[in-house]
């Protein structure tokens, strides 16, 4: 049986004048590492909150670990673990009255499922004594992790966990969930962090509250449809600009120091057409190389091939 499950569900705000998740349906398997993926806007909170059971759907049906989240709330809210993006921890607590605090709020102690959160408590334990408010970034989002795992959960929802931490502490805590992995809890993570995506097992790509596509990160890449290629010269600016006026391109986007070129066809001259080209226009310094499609071209293509999503209506 599946660990959670949505069917076609709806939310919308404002009497129905903000769409924030338009007939949602998918399913995460026991013990599954699965990725919300999306901007900011997409719909990831909402859906969380409905599946906490913090937040009614106006329509459909979704369940956590067989319940039903309309009519079992609470032996849902006794079972999951839900780690609010910016962390929902007690800020004039130290570090250790936040853990007794959470494990008080489930009826255990932190000695009952020291196993569970050992790995990621003893890297805060030296600042047991600390305020949570006193704590980095990476810190807060440790304890934050503990105080959502100490009852034990057998879902756990993370929401946005590493917005706004280091690179360092982002690693750390994705090879956390690695581990978690292994104690068969299922996992549901968001992030509006496209690297993070291949970290998951699966993930559903989400923008403006619906499901662009899902699957594993791998075939998510594989289904690109067009070839795609980097290409810089001197001058940005301009490349941008005669690149939209040559027919052969589908579409182009600034993607780090390069541009990603998407073309229409599966031309061999594709490239040494495009730098014949870019010549005539008087760029140097041209580089045009092909290229695999990450993860984020795949999310472009995808939101450009259903322009309603992209405009989040
Ligand atoms: N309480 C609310 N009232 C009105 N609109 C809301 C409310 N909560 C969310 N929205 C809107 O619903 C849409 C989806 O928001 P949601 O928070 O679910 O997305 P998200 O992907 O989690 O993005 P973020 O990271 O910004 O929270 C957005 O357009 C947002 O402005």
């Amino acid at each position: 049986m599946d660990a959670v499950t949505l069917e076609h569900i709806t939310k919308t705000y404002e009497k129905g004048t903000v769409r924030a998740v338009e007939d949602v349906s998918f399913a995460v398997k026991p013990g599954e590492l699965f990725g919300l993926i999306g901007p900011d806007g997409a719909g990831k909170t909402s859906i969380f909150r409905i599946l906490t059971t913090l937040l009614l759907a106006d329509s459909g049906t979704a369940t956590v670990a067989a319940h039903d989240v309309r009519t079992d709330y609470q032996a849902i809210r006794n079972t999951v673990g839900y780690m609010p993006g910016r962390f929902s921890l007690y800020q004039d607590l130290t570090v250790q009255e936040n853990l007794n605090f959470f494990a008080t709020l489930f009826d255990t102690t932190i000695a009952a499922n020291y196993a569970l959160i050992k790995d990621i408590y003893e890297q805060i334990e030296p600042f047991r004594d600390r305020r949570a408010g006193k704590l980095s970034g990476g810190m807060k989002q440790k304890l934050a992790l503990c105080c959502a795992l100490i009852h034990k959960p057998t879902v756990l929802f993370l929401d946005e966990p590493t917005t706004g931490v280091d690179a360092v502490s982002r690693k750390e805590f994705w090879a956390m969930l690695g581990q978690l992995r292994q104690q068969s809890i299922t996992i549901l993570v968001s992030t509006p962090y496209m690297d993070e995506a291949t970290l998951c097992e699966r993930i559903a790509l989400l923008q403006g509250g619906k499901i662009l596509s899902i699957d594993t990160p791998d075939n998510i890449v594989r289904a690109y449809p067009h070839p795609l290629y980097a290409v810089k010269t001197d001058a940005v600016h301009s490349l941008l600009h005669d690149l939209r006026a040559y027919a052969p391109v589908l579409s182009s986007y600034a993607f780090g120091e390069f541009v990603h070129v998407a073309f229409r066809q599966n031309q061999p001259n594709n490239d040494a057409a495009l730098r014949d080209y870019l010549r005539a226009r008087q760029h140097t310094g041209i580089v045009v190389k092909p290229i695999e499609p990450t993860i984020e071209d795949r999310f472009i293509e995808l939101m450009t091939a259903n322009p309603t999503a992209a405009h989040g209506n």
